[in-house]
């Protein structure tokens, strides 16, 4: 796992390195300004070739239009001194770069002020108001330099227009389109939610402003793995194919980050209420318990596990045969269904290495789960409310490691304290937005309600809340799939960038991550480790299978995965 930072965790990083006198903020800047222009030349190598370093005018040998042009955007504060910094990097490049403030300069905090002082003996420096449509088209790459973790209110229109113009450019498949590349965060989005402050101003028809490249320093904010930050955007660029990149460049401070992540005594480095970690389950395993995931030599099946699959009725049964394929893939050493008498004819003719056994109503349920062997259950998808009602109770009041979906949930949607009061630690709710708001319909519309400070109420927020109330681990599903225990614990498994996933946004893809913890819980998992690693797991199942995947092969990919990764 990967830390991630709040915009305050990150202040307060780079506050404790310059007190300590290790680094100045100067140096700081010039090492972000750096890593953005290596990011830029490693995303487009062809921009690397510009014709050697500038030379001192008045002897250009090559003519401005033929170099590669820049338009730099810088703001107020300490994202537009990484700007002049680029600014300058790049014209050393052999750039004619062009730089706008918007802003007062006698304003500018000092690093920035210092970079401005050095840009402007090289370069002009113009107001945001002397930018036109002629001065952007004319560029090959923008970068958005205006405001970063700094970001507290609403764009000021000036900027709104002028990011609509160039998000609406960079998206339109009609025309000459610059590459935008975020210096940090993408301006207007709050870096701990992924959330537009300026919600009207920069929507555009296409979704929000999507750079091509966002680089960010020392470690990735929280909201670039979450939200509208990472929705999707096209591009004609490099980037066209792999969607929006992500980039972190070390500044230096690296170290300090991996102390306070790793010791609690230098967390009160954090701001207090924001002590608590969020991991991010990115591209890399390292920190989930994948080891786990091997089967020792002498085990036999009653040593993985037995995970009971509840079903739905007569032609509903598809979504819980998916879960239990899912629960015996990922390595449940007997995945049972539990089906009513008019479906078994149903579940019989389709099933192979998955068993069955009748269970009607809650007697039968209860009977069924009087066998101990039975050490997880999986109960909602395609399940009916009405059955949902009559058997969710009997399966909480077993105890057993529980994973409830769908039907599981919505079937509460009129009572979810009752849902909450028989919930024990063992369980894991795994909502998509539409049961996440039947559930906990406050918390829904917090999130829906358009921010207007930062930082914003964020889906990490609403998820470690809904974890609390409900007294067990909840998986708020989505391309940003957040998983938050009671005690504050949070990770983010992240389906964006280097590792988008658009086609597990299919029928019953759902019903077999139920069924991936569920056998992860059979398997002895803890409730937040099955969640964490079945989430993962199901990602890189629909990474590794690729486009035309459906939700039946996730389950059959799952042997390569497990392949790569030398189980
Ligand atoms: N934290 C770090 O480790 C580093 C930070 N650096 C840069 O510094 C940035 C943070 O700098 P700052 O804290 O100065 O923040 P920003 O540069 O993001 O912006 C803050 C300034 O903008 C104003 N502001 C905020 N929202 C506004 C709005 N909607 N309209 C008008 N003005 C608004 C604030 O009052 C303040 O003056 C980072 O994003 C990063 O780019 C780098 O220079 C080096 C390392
Ligand atoms: N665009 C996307 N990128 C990555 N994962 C996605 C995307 N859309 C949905 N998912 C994932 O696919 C699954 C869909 O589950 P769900 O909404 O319950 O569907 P169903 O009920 O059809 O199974 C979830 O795990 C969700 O995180
Ligand atoms: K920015």
């Amino acid at each position: 796992m990967t830390e991630i930072l709040t915009a305050a965790q990150m202040r307060a990083i780079e506050l404790a390195a310059i007190e300590s006198g290790e680094v100045t903020g100067l140096e700081l800047m010039e090492r972000a300004g750096r890593g953005v222009v290596d990011a830029i030349f490693d995303a487009w190598p062809d921009f690397k070739t510009a014709r050697g370093p500038a030379p001192e005018p008045p002897k250009y040998f090559w003519q401005d239009e033929d170099a590669y042009k820049a338009i730099v955007l810088c703001g107020p504060g300490n994202n537009g001194g990484d700007g002049f910094v680029v600014a300058r990097l790049l014209r050393d490049a052999g750039w004619v770069v062009e730089v706008f403030l918007y802003g007062d300069a006698g304003q500018l905090p000092p690093d920035a002020k210092t970079n401005y002082q050095r840009w402007s003996e090289i370069g002009a420096i113009r107001a945001f108001a002397d930018i036109s449509e002629e001065i952007l088209n004319g560029a090959s790459l923008t970068i958005d330099a205006i405001f970063g973790t700094g970001l507290t209110r609403p764009l000021p229109d000036e900027i709104g227009n002028v990011l609509q113009f160039v998000s609406v450019q960079a998206n339109s498949r009609s025309k000459v389109r610059p590459p935008i590349v975020a210096v940090d965060v993408p301006s207007g989005i709050d870096a701990d939610s992924g959330r537009p402050i300026s919600h009207s101003v920069i929507e555009n028809d296409e979704g929000y402003y999507t750079p091509a490249l966002t680089v960010t320093f020392g470690a990735a904010k929280v909201g670039h793995f979450l939200d509208t930050c990472t929705s999707d955007y096209s591009c004609n660029s490099v980037s066209d194919r792999r969607g929006p990149s992500l980039v972190v460049k070390p500044i230096g401070v690296e170290h300090r980050i991996e102390v306070a992540a790793g010791n609690s005594r230098i967390v009160d480095l954090f701001e207090p209420d924001k002590a608590r970690h969020i991991d991010l389950l990115g591209r890399s395993s390292v920190g989930l318990n994948l080891l786990f995931l091997s089967k020792d030599r002498g085990g036999h099946k009653f040593s993985h596990g037995h995970a009971l699959v509840l079903t739905g009725g007569f032609g509903k049964t598809g979504a819980a045969r998916l879960a239990a394929r899912g629960a015996l893939r990922v390595g449940a050493g007997l995945v049972t269904l539990g089906v009513p008498p008019n479906a078994q004819m149903e579940v019989a003719s389709q099933i192979a290495g998955l068993m069955m056994t009748r269970v009607q109503g809650g007697e039968a349920l209860a009977e069924t789960l009087t066998d101990a062997r039975l050490n997880a259950v999986c109960v909602g998808p395609g399940f009916g409310h009405e059955r949902a009602r009559a058997l969710v109770p009997v399966v909480l009041s077993n105890k057993r490691a529980t994973v409830l979906d769908a039907d599981a949930l919505s079937a509460f949607a009129n009572a979810p304290e009752e849902l909450f009061e028989t919930l024990h630690e063992n369980c894991i709710l795994t909502p998509h937005k539409g049961e996440f708001a039947r559930l906990f319909p406050d918390l829904a519309n917090r999130l829906a309600e358009v921010p207007t400070r930062g930082p914003a109420y964020s889906k990490v927020d609403a998820t470690r809340e809904a974890a609390a109330r409900a007294g067990c681990v909840v998986l708020f599903k989505g391309p940003d799939t957040v998983i938050a225990a009671p005690d504050g614990k949070c990770s983010i498994n992240s389906a964006h960038y280097e590792r988008s996933a658009p086609w597990l946004a299919t029928a019953g893809s759902g019903d077999v991550l139920a069924g991936f913890i569920t056998g992860l819980l059979a398997r002895g998992f803890s409730a937040m480790d099955a969640a964490e690693t079945g989430a993962w797991l199901h990602v890189e199942c629909a990474i590794a299978f690729g486009p035309g995947l459906i939700a039946e092969d996730l389950p059959e990919i799952l042997p390569k995965v497990f392949c790569e990764l030398g189980l």
